[in-house]
């Protein structure tokens, strides 16, 4: 469990983190986001001690990073997939992260098998693509068998195979009870892999909610019908107050519930072709929530 309490980091006059209060629960996959610049990868280095905070704290179980004896027994962190010395092997690596963390030599072949690496572990890891990199920094990650996983953009680089066998990774670590929390600026990945999220913009908490309240709260949803009666089935809902769009032969109903739309159709004998609930993706509820704290907007279009 990770526990930031009053957690605060400024550069100068820029405050990065300000004032965050949150826990990352075990047994759950917790999404973390935030425009550019929101403060996530300064929160993750002062998780990590990394970074120390200017005021309050961030504990792992308890206690700060480092504090416990073994830390890479108790969290595992994917930060920096390139922070490795270009010349060594990824075996090699791995070795030299195990001795130094006094973890028993025979984990590194089983962490080498589990991220998919076997084949090229007597490589030098300059060599590396961009996934087999990350790769490599999951391997590392899960070196000490720990029980907090702190993933930054992992799915970085890697091609839909990649990605895929990163959200079941995800899952697995979280079903065997382990706190587990990733950033991604993929949206469609982190609706498909998360079950809770904190969302912080400039610094500050915007959301710390389940995925499903984050979707219920903030995804607009309509419900789209088709009819051969359209004319007749856009007057009846407005003139019961629905919010009605017309578009391509479609009738959009803002923000209504599909049961009531869709009785209240057949009640009046009109003839219904189609009656779907559409909700907006991850993506678009996470621009909705954080338009006002993001720090650079393109502008459209191109000065002359
Ligand atoms: N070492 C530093 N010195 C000065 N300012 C910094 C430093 N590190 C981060 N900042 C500033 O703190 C703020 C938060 O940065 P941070 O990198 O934590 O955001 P982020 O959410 O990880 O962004 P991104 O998604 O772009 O990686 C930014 O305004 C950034 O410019």
């Amino acid at each position: 469990m990770i526990q930031a309490r009053h957690l605060t980091k400024r550069y100068g006059t820029t405050t990065a983190v300000d004032a965050l209060y949150f826990t990352v629960e075990p047994g759950r996959v917790t999404g973390f986001l935030g425009p550019n610049g929101a403060g996530k990868s300064t929160t993750m280095r002062m998780i990590l001690g990394l970074d120390a905070p200017t005021s309050g704290s961030v504990t792992i179980n308890g206690h700060a990073y480092g504090t416990a004896g073994a830390p890479l027994r108790e969290i595992g962190a994917l930060l920096d997939a390139h922070a490795v010395h270009p010349g060594r092997s990824a075996r090699d690596h791995l070795r030299w992260l195990a001795v130094s963390n006094r973890i028993p030599l025979r984990r590194v072949d089983e962490v080498i098998g589990l991220v998919g690496l076997e084949k090229v572990a007597a490589r030098r890891v300059g060599a590396f693509s961009l996934g087999m990199g990350q790769r490599l920094g999951i391997a590392a990650a899960l070196l000490g068998d720990p029980g907090t996983v702190v993933l930054d953009e992992p799915v970085n680089g890697l091609d839909p195979e990649g990605i895929r066998w990163v959200r079941q990774l995800a899952r697995r670590l979280a079903d065997e009870g382990r706190t587990v929390f990733v950033s991604s600026h993929l949206m469609s990945e982190m609706a498909l892999m998360a079950d809770h999220l904190i969302v912080i913009g400039r610094g500050k908490i915007l959301a710390d909610t389940s995925m499903t309240d984050f979707m219920t709260h903030h995804a607009a949803s309509r419900v789209r019908l088709r009819s051969p009666q359209t004319a007749e089935v856009a007057a009846l809902l407005t003139g019961r107050g629905f919010a009605v769009d017309q578009s391509a032969g479609e009738l959009h109903v803002r923000d209504a519930d599909l049961a009531a739309v869709g009785e209240l159709v057949c009640s009046h004998g009109l003839l219904l072709h189609e009656l779907t609930l559409e909700q907006s993706s991850l993506e678009d509820a996470f621009m909705t929530l954080t338009a006002d704290a993001v720090e650079y907007h393109a502008t459209e279009g191109v000065a002359a």
